[in-house]
């Protein structure tokens, strides 16, 4: 087992080998408009894009035998267990060349958010918190138009419930620990990005690697 020195004390233990990463979470409501700056940042700044919602779909579509259940609980704007999620995100950074990543739409509860830093030993560098009123998500929901089985009325009234009960204390919770980097999301997507901009720019001035001591 290594140990943490002074120079290396953010580090953690984990089951991502050795490989070091760099993780920044993006959270806020549905159709607060993370997919669409996620994109951006990729574009600008080298991140690779993970969304837990897309990764949950396209097992859907792989035919995976956890498929059926992923596919009824979206419908139903409920939040996938844990263990399927996590392992969707650790595969695919092992798989990745990169070791910058923006995780989207993921952790969405205080369970996830645990989970995550316990099976995977990562510490997010910081969160990238979309704040947008819920007249408006729905608004962008209902106009979305990517067929999906949860962009509906029905359903995005039970995300919402869902993102207040469960995710907002998520942010609380990093809110806590001074990781909490807010957006004024409800702005055109050219001035939410400018505001993104002057995060990640500073950001790719500081040393932003989270070193991992393994055995
Ligand atoms: N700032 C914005 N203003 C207006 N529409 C937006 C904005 N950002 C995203 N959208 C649109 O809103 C919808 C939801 O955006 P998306 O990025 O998929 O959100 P999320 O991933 O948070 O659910 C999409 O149709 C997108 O084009
Ligand atoms: O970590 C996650 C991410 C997504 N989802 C499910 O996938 C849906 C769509 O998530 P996505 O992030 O794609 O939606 P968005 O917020 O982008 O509209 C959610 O409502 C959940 O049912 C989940 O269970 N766990
Ligand atoms: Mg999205």
């Amino acid at each position: 087992m290594g140990s943490a020195t002074e120079a290396t004390k953010d580090i953690s233990e984990n089951l991502l080998g050795d490989k070091k990463v760099t993780v920044v979470f993006v959270l806020g409501g549905p159709g607060s408009g993370k997919g669409t700056q996620c994109a951006n940042i990729v574009e600008h700044y080298g991140f690779t894009h993970l969304s837990a919602g897309d990764l949950l779909r396209a097992e859907i579509k792989s035919g995976s035998e956890n498929g059926t259940m992923i596919q009824n609980m979206i419908k139903e704007g409920k939040i996938v267990p844990s263990e399927v999620t996590i392992k969707l995100l650790q595969t695919a950074i092992l798989e990745n060349g990169n070791d910058k990543f923006l995780i989207d739409g993921f952790p969405r509860n205080e369970e996830n958010r645990a989970a995550f830093e316990r099976v995977t030993g990562i510490v997010p560098e910081f969160v990238l918190f979309f704040d947008c009123s819920e007249e408006e998500m729905e608004r962008r929901l209902l106009g979305r138009n990517q067929g999906r089985v949860d962009d509906n009325i029905e359903t995005i009234k039970k995300r919402f419930k869902v993102f207040v009960e469960s995710s907002l204390p998520v942010v609380e919770h990093y809110e806590s620990l001074g990781k909490v980097k807010r957006i004024d999301a409800a702005k055109p997507i050219p001035e939410v990005f400018e505001d993104i901009k002057v995060i990640f720019s500073s950001l790719a001035s500081k040393v932003m690697k989270l070193v991992i001591i393994s055995s």
